[in-house]
């Protein structure tokens, strides 16, 4: 993006605070005045001192008083000011951020960890809002002290400002160069940083694994490589920085040297009064420091430029809705669900995913989708849920094509419980309350009866108030789906889209999820992915995929009577079974006699 149009995009942020900003300029304005007032002070009393006005001195002191007095409020506000206005812009795009995040379309998110949209969120924020307060505010005032300066000291000497003004070139010069070195460090470093808490995030989330298979030092190793790249990215900024503020030091400090030659030079011949000079070396200092500062602060505010732009190109990510949508309840009607013809394969991949499937279930119908691995089953749900548009055919829901209808109406016909429960940090209570607005104190408990959840939550102290940890970790992978499940009740959509989970729990949990299951199914359309095929020998259909097909349709029987694909999984699975159960018999038969 170039750098006009981030600016315009940020200005769009910076308008909301022009209160703030008028105040700072105000605080800028008197800042630099009150700067020029000790020059002014500074002459004044050499010069009353050098000619012996002793009856003047009540007079500066109390000037001198109020002086201190407003420098001191002057500084307190200008520092408030400043960091409000940060503080604020970070706030208003940390929020339009994440709301970005909420409606960026799933392909999108497929395509970016979650770690590095996170960074965008934070270190690229606070870059941003620090370069609209600190930063901006010095890069203005700068140049207004170095012009308001350069004019008193034309008002005490023409001849010794113009030296002064050679500064002046050089530092655009060196403000350019050193700008623009610094805007693509930032922008390398700032994605060094994303890279490395997407890094962070997978560590974390995977620590049971990270442990299990002893791979922290291969991780660790990993993260030091990482490490040293930022090491070197931070390293290669403070070159740069201190590069530009060496070169602009050297040549501000000549200048003001040279500048102090020639005012003595001239005091000596007498064309110049001592209190003067002192101003004038006062000024110098207004002068040359701002212009010393100014290239490493512009190389600064050129690194907040990279980190909007960073924002920005998360804010310009395609979004699946134009505005978040109101949270409501379920729709109450269903009656039907057709597929005809629909194919579709994941952009990033040229493969046919879906390769022309059809089916149709009607109201209250069990159907189950089982297949081997990578056939194609979770994309179907996907595809119901409008997480990807198919690439040809239809889907409609009670006659209405679904690409016609909102996404918001389309996903309200369904409730989805995942293979891999997805809970957020918070209490039960919460959890379970996600599945339906406003939901009351006795829903909530009935729905925790309902899916067998309510004795567990009961025996904790807690109760429904029990904290469940990061991911739910602090409950057991059956209490976590039992938890999934009452959620899943609670919103009482028309439709079920159950995953069935691969994870084995023990017998009694087990059937305490299936219960669960089953009372959750009741009365609702139910389309269940299925892994354990003894799960689903009830299903009214049946529907066996196989690379992106449905090469078999039909209920259990029918299926078994077939004797083909279903047949196969089925008896494969049935035969599996039992050798476990073999193995496990000899391995109980050869404990005993040993
Ligand atoms: N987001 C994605 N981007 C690209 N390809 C994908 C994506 N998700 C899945 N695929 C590919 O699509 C194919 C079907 O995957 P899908 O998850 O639908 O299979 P599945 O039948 O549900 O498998 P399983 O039983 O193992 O869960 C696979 O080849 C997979 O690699």
């Amino acid at each position: 993006m170039s750098q006009a149009k981030t600016m315009h995009r940020l200005f769009f942020y910076m308008k909301r605070q022009r209160l703030l900003y008028a105040g700072l300029t105000f605080t800028m304005l008197l800042g630099v005045a009150l700067d020029l007032w000790v020059a002014w002070f500074l002459s004044t009393v050499t010069n009353a001192a050098s000619e012996g006005e002793m009856q003047r001195w009540p007079f500066f002191i109390m000037l001198a008083a109020i002086v201190l007095l407003l420098i001191g409020l002057n500084t307190y506000l200008d520092h408030y000011w400043r960091t409000k206005v940060s503080v604020n812009i970070r706030k208003d795009m940390r929020n339009d951020t994440m709301e970005q995040l909420l409606k960026v379309s799933v392909p999108y998110r497929d395509d970016n960890h979650s770690g590095e949209l996170l960074s965008r969120i934070t270190t690229d924020n606070q870059a941003v809002g620090n370069g609209c307060g600190d930063t901006l505010m010095s890069l203005i005032k700068n140049p207004i002290l170095i012009i308001a300066s350069f004019v008193y000291l034309i008002l005490i000497h023409w001849q010794l400002a113009l030296i002064c003004l050679a500064i002046g070139p050089l530092t655009v010069l060196i403000g350019g160069v050193f700008g623009k070195l610094m805007r693509s460090n930032t922008g390398k470093l700032q994605e060094t940083l994303g890279r490395m808490s997407a890094f962070l995030q997978d560590v974390l989330g995977g620590t049971s694994v990270v442990k299990t298979f002893g791979l922290e030092r291969k991780l660790l190793s990993r993260f030091s490589r990482q490490n040293a790249t930022l090491v070197h990215l931070e390293t290669s900024g403070g070159k740069i920085e201190g590069a530009a503020n060496s070169v602009s030091g050297v040549f501000g400090n000549l200048t003001f040297l040279i500048a102090i030659l020639v005012a003595a030079f001239w005091v000596a011949k007498g064309s110049l009064e001592v209190g003067a000079m002192l101003a004038f070396i006062q000024l110098m200092n207004y002068l040359v420091g701002p212009f010393m500062q100014l290239p490493g602060q512009w190389a600064s505010f050129q690194g907040s430029l990279g980190s909007a732009d960073r924002i920005f190109s998360l804010m310009d990510a395609p979004t699946e809705v134009e505005t978040l949508p109101e949270e409501r309840h379920a729709n109450n009607t269903f009656n039907s669900l057709t597929m005809s013809d629909v194919t579709f394969q994941y952009s990033s991949s040229g493969q046919l995913v879906l390769d022309s499937v059809s089916f149709h279930a009607t109201g209250g119908e069990i159907v189950a989708v089982v297949g081997a691995s990578g056939g194609g089953k979770s994309t179907l749900f996907k595809l119901l849920l409008g997480f990807y548009p198919i690439t040809n055919g239809k889907i409609s829901i009670d006659g209405n094509n679904i690409a016609d209808m909102s996404l918001h109406e389309l996903r309200g016909y369904f409730a989805y419980v995942p293979q891999e429960n997805h809970l957020f940090t918070g209490t039960i209570r919460d959890n379970i309350a996600d599945g339906k607005v406003d939901a009351s104190e006795d829903e909530i408990i009935s729905a925790a009866q309902s899916a067998n959840a309510y004795n567990f939550i009961m025996e904790m102290e807690e109760g429904l108030d029990t904290e469940i940890g990061e991911r739910g970790t602090r409950l057991s992978g059956g209490q976590r789906q039992r938890i999934s499940i009452a959620r899943a009740i609670l919103r009482n959509a028309p439709v079920l889209l159950l995953d069935e989970a691969t994870a084995a729990l023990d017998n009694e949990s087990e059937r305490l999820v299936q219960d669960a299951l089953l009372k959750l199914m009741a009365g609702r359309t139910t389309l269940v992915i299925a892994h354990r095929l003894s799960t689903i020998t009830h299903a009214d259909r049946i529907l066996v995929m196989e690379n992106g097909q449905i090469v078999e349709n039909g209920n259990h029987t029918e299926l078994m009577r077939q004797g083909e694909r279903y047949y196969q999984l089925y008896t494969a699975q049935l035969q599996k079974e039992i050798s476990h159960d073999e193995v496990r018999a000899i391995n109980k038969e050869s404990s005993f006699s040993s």
